[in-house]
């Protein structure tokens, strides 16, 4: 049966949901690259991070194009010599998920890795970040873009700079920049280590 725009049985579709679908379906036919930070300090460090890693590219509409260097850096965010040092990385994925299914499978992966949260900052087994999903920006607290303290942190931006030499932080300017005002003490690259970019 031919239902025309009269119908009254038709309900008008709101405009936000047909923009949602219109995102997702753009998403679905367009991959758009994401930079996640990997990070861990319990536990066996490289392994849980190649495990990110692994898991990252076994999830369907995720391929893994970059990983960084190791590195060893000071728990930031708190007191010192309060946890173990953390092994960080930065990863660049294209993904024809969108950002909040991105997210989910980053906590996914997260628990699959026994983390545990109980404090803020608190020691991790392995914690999965989106620092960025293309150029978006959202203020929203469940997936704020790009992530709200990438900007203050040394230990995301020296890694992204292995993968991409002109990365721009969405909003922020070039991630060169920000990293030269804030100095790379505390991080320091473990060139006997190496995470291995899925085949
Ligand atoms: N860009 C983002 N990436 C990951 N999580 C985010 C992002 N923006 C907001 N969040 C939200 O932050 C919440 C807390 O994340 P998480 O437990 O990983 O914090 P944390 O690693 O201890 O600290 P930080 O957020 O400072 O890295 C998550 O439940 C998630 O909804
Ligand atoms: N060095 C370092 N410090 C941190 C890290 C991290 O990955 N590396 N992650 C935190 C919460 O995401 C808090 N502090």
């Amino acid at each position: 049966m031919n239902r025309t725009p009269s119908d009254p049985t038709v309900q008008p579709v709101p405009a936000s949901v047909t923009e949602q679908v219109d995102a997702a379906d753009t998403t679905l036919t367009n991959p758009r690259q994401a930079v996640l930070s990997l990070g861990g300090n319990l536990g066996n460090r490289l392994e849980n991070l190649q495990g990110a890693v692994d898991a990252l590219e076994d999830t369907p509409g995720v391929r893994v194009k970059a990983v960084s260097q190791v590195y060893e850096t000071e728990p930031w965010g708190v007191e010192p010599d309060s946890q173990p040092r953390y092994l960080n990385a930065v990863v660049v994925v294209k993904t024809t998920l969108p950002p909040a299914s991105l997210l989910e499978r980053a906590q996914a992966v997260e628990e699959a890795f026994d983390r545990v949260r109980t404090q803020r900052w608190g020691a991790r087994t392995i914690d999965v970040d989106i620092v960025a999903y293309a150029d978006e920006l959202s203020d929203d607290p469940t997936l704020t873009l790009p992530h709200p303290r990438a900007r203050e942190r040394a230990f995301v931006l020296r890694p992204w700079l292995d993968v991409d030499p002109d990365a721009q932080l969405p909003g922020a300017g070039p991630v060169a920049e920000l990293l030269a005002g804030l100095g790379q003490e505390g991080v320091a690259v473990r060139d006997d280590l190496e995470l291995r970019l899925p085949e």
